[in-house]
């Protein structure tokens, strides 16, 4: 009789100790659940929802819907000192981001920090290592400053947080290492295979200018001008880039339809000045990339109107209101218009830029907002993030 009380001792014992672990286990994973929980459980401070209907509401060229809807995990965290904003943004745009906290901060009267990572992805698939997207900078007619637009562009794009690259197709006239500043320099190469793009004004570059004189390429002949270019697309080692801008020869000939061809962009922008005659190339440039099925990401109106350094007057030399109707008569949005500049041209000649100059000047704010809207343009009409993908429901019927 005394076992068997002693074996119920033992068995009641026993089921008292596994039913504790069992409670403490209970407990433990309670408490897990409740400190791993999401701070913003909490309710938001009233300046927390202030800042965020701002970002929801806030609407410019690049950002026709709000900041909010081209962010991803998006957190607003008030603390004692300030207002941190943290996420991630799907295209460069940070001195919009640095102007808007800038009047944040105002109008609450306490420091707003917007820090979104930007995270830029890769829109068409293709076989150029470390490039995301490949942009093409094209021009109906020659001389319209496509090659100044696309080096300013690059430069504005690398000053709203983007890693970009500029590779000059224009096998026979070469000016990308003029209007970067490194007219002289060459390549180097590790392997013997390929080549390390030049770096100027912070931005790589590649281009035919850097490794034979100019007077050699100029009586190339098309196959060979065609191979140089095939290298110069396919033997570069850039480093990571978020954009690579492709300056392409001037017009919409048998070579630029070739190119469109080959390179895979997964855009385009077209360069045109307000002039007539201008305007009817960039109709043939626009027609060009329509048949290679290269979507248009805009326009850009160049020399659009000159101001009198003396009187401030404000004058159309190349006609007016030019690129805005062809942008309207087109459907593609016009990304902005530059003026017709001493210091653009000057800038030019001397491998300079005024996004880098005088960055907070009139040109380099609209080259800023040309790099803005394009790069948004990208976007929000090619990118899977974007507000207007449209949601796809499966549902069961
Ligand atoms: N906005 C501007 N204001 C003043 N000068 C400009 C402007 N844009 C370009 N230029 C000047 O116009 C000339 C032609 O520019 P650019 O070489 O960029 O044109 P392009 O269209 O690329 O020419 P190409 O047909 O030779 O490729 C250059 O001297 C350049 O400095």
């Amino acid at each position: 009789m005394a076992q068997w009380y002693k074996i119920y001792h033992h068995l009641s014992l026993l089921f008292l100790l596994f039913f504790a672990y069992r409670q403490i286990k209970v407990v433990i994973l309670f408490s897990k659940f409740f400190s791993s929980s999401d701070p913003r459980n909490s309710e938001p401070t009233e300046n927390e929802v202030i800042v965020e209907s701002t970002l929801a509401q806030y609407h410019s060229e690049a950002f026709p819907k709000g900041v909010i809807n081209c962010c991803q995990h998006l957190t607003i965290k008030e603390s004692k000192k300030d207002i941190v904003v943290k996420g991630e943004i799907g295209f460069p745009c940070q001195t919009e981001l640095d102007e808007l906290s800038h009047q944040l901060t105002k109008a609450i009267n306490k420091q707003v920090v917007i820090d979104l990572t930007l995270l830029v992805m890769p829109i068409k698939k293709h076989d150029i290592a470390d490039v995301k997207n490949i942009i093409a900078v094209a021009s109906g007619k020659g001389g319209v400053g496509k090659s100044t637009t696309a080096v300013n562009l690059a430069v504005a794009l690398q000053a709203e947080g983007a890693r970009v690259g500029i590779l000059d197709a224009d096998i026979y006239g070469p000016s990308i290492p003029l209007m970067l500043g490194v007219k002289n320099e060459k390549p180097m190469s590790e392997d013997g295979k390929s080549m390390i793009p030049v770096n100027g004004l912070g931005v790589e570059a590649m281009s035919i200018g850097f490794l034979v004189p100019d007077s050699d390429a100029a009586v190339w002949r098309g196959p060979m001008a065609s191979r140089a270019f095939d290298q110069l697309l396919n033997e570069t080692r850039w480093s990571e880039l978020d954009y690579l801008i492709v300056d392409m020869p001037p017009g919409t000939g048998d070579i630029q339809l070739t190119l469109s061809q080959k390179v895979p962009v997964c855009g385009a922008v077209i360069v045109t000045t307000p002039q007539d005659i201008a305007l009817a190339d960039a109709n043939k440039g626009i027609a060009m990339f329509d048949k290679v099925n290269v979507p248009i990401l805009g326009l850009i109106e160049n020399m659009s109107y000159h101001i009198c350094d003396n009187c401030g007057h404000q004058s159309f030399l190349f006609g007016e209101q030019g690129g805005v109707d062809a942008a309207k008569a087109h459907n593609v949005p016009l990304l902005g218009q530059l003026p017709l500049s001493l210091a653009v041209r000057e800038n030019a000649d001397q491998g300079l830029s005024q996004v880098i100059e005088n960055s907070t000047g009139q040109i380099a704010q609209q080259y800023l907002k040309i790099a803005r809207n394009l790069a948004g343009q990208l976007f929000l009409t090619k990118d899977k993030r974007s507000p207007d993908t449209p949601d796809i429901l499966i549902k069961e019927v």
